[in-house]
């Protein structure tokens, strides 16, 4: 049976990867991605998001657990999923002495039902380089060639790794667009970035890998709403941390000073940005440089990394 679209497109359970010398890149994530559905995995470098996408695209088979790719094993049945699924590596590796247009022919020549390779060159914005050879490309328009190769054979499932890396700002945001149009028309996209503004403009779901392991996931406001908010400003001239009202009784979960300067970390932001200004007004000074904010999904990051490398000995997956 074809899955719908409420079914899951990708399902990983449970999923190891352990290369030659013992080494666990992967250690028993878990996750689903439904049809139309953008997920990022995002981590640290050698966390592991390679490892589990190259286990997905059926490349190798896992050490543990279970993936499945539009219903199949996408390692023994890879002639079942591969047709069905577009792949945009870190390095596409193409001969250099081709043009853009004979790669993309070539290319097309190898998948099934693909589309004109001058469509797959509109869509990447290459047409104006259809002539030009792969080794004369900047850095940014490789990773587009490397797209409109994926791209070819309308994938139902792309799987982009890193897909922005080497493009500025226009290109990146080009990227995100088409990107975005493809989920629109019912593609299913799984990403990896190091990019944090590209999850959060991007993904409808992620994941952040720590050490093999799923140290967050959800959407990215779900993920950002983990990790406590921020107030920060300077004491008033005369006045001491311990003359603020109790930390505490403000849901405040942290602080630190530095000079004059006031950082508080709170899950409550209304509430202690209430009690600071509230004890402001009474006491009739001015809070200077006040700045209150939510965590962006760059500081849940950087939170989480932290938490997981101090916990990851007693972490249960
Ligand atoms: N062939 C291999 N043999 C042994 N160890 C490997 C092999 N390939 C990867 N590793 C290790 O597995 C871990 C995960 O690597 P992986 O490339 O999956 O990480 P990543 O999250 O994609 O990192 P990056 O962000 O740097 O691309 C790393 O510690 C890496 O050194």
């Amino acid at each position: 049976m074809e899955p719908n679209e409420h079914e899951h497109v990708i399902e990983v359970t449970d999923l190891r990867r352990v290369y030659g010398g013992g080494f666990e890149a992967v250690r028993g994530i878990g996750f689903a991605v439904r049809r139309g559905e953008i997920f990022a995995l995002l981590g640290t470098n050698g966390a592991g998001k390679t490892s589990t996408v190259e286990l997905l695209e059926g490349l190798a088979p896992p050490a543990g657990g279970r993936v499945r790719v539009l219903g199949h094993d996408p390692y023994a049945d890879r002639a079942a999923v591969r047709p069905r699924t577009g792949v945009m590596l870190q390095e596409g590796g193409f001969p250099s002495e081709l043009t853009v247009a004979e790669t993309t022919r070539m290319w097309a020549g190898c998948v099934s039902g693909a589309r004109p390779p001058q469509e797959a060159l509109r869509l990447v914005g290459l047409v104006e380089k259809a002539d030009v050879r792969v080794k004369q490309l900047s850095g940014g328009e490789r990773r587009r060639l490397d797209l409109a190769l994926a791209l070819l054979g309308k994938p139902e499932v792309l799987f982009l790794d890193e897909p922005t890396t080497g493009l500025d700002a226009e290109g990146r945001r080009d990227t995100w667009e088409l990107v975005r149009a493809l989920r629109d028309g019912g593609t299913t996209v799984l990403l990896t970035t190091h990019y944090l503004e590209e999850a959060e403009n991007l993904a409808d779901r992620l994941a952040i890998l720590h050490q093999g392991r799923i140290a967050a996931a959800g959407t990215p406001a779900e993920v950002t709403a983990s990790q406590p908010s921020r107030i920060s400003f300077d004491l008033p001239d005369g006045y001491f941390l311990g003359d603020l009202p109790p930390l505490a009784e403000l849901g405040v979960c942290g602080h630190e000073t530095d000079g004059r300067v006031v950082r508080l970390r709170t899950r409550e932001l209304q509430r202690a940005a209430t009690g600071l200004l509230v004890w402001a007004e009474r006491a009739g000074v001015e809070l200077r440089r006040l700045d209150v904010r939510s965590a962006s999904l760059e500081e849940a990051f950087l939170g989480i990394a932290r938490e997981a490398s101090e916990s990851v000995e007693e972490y249960v997956a």
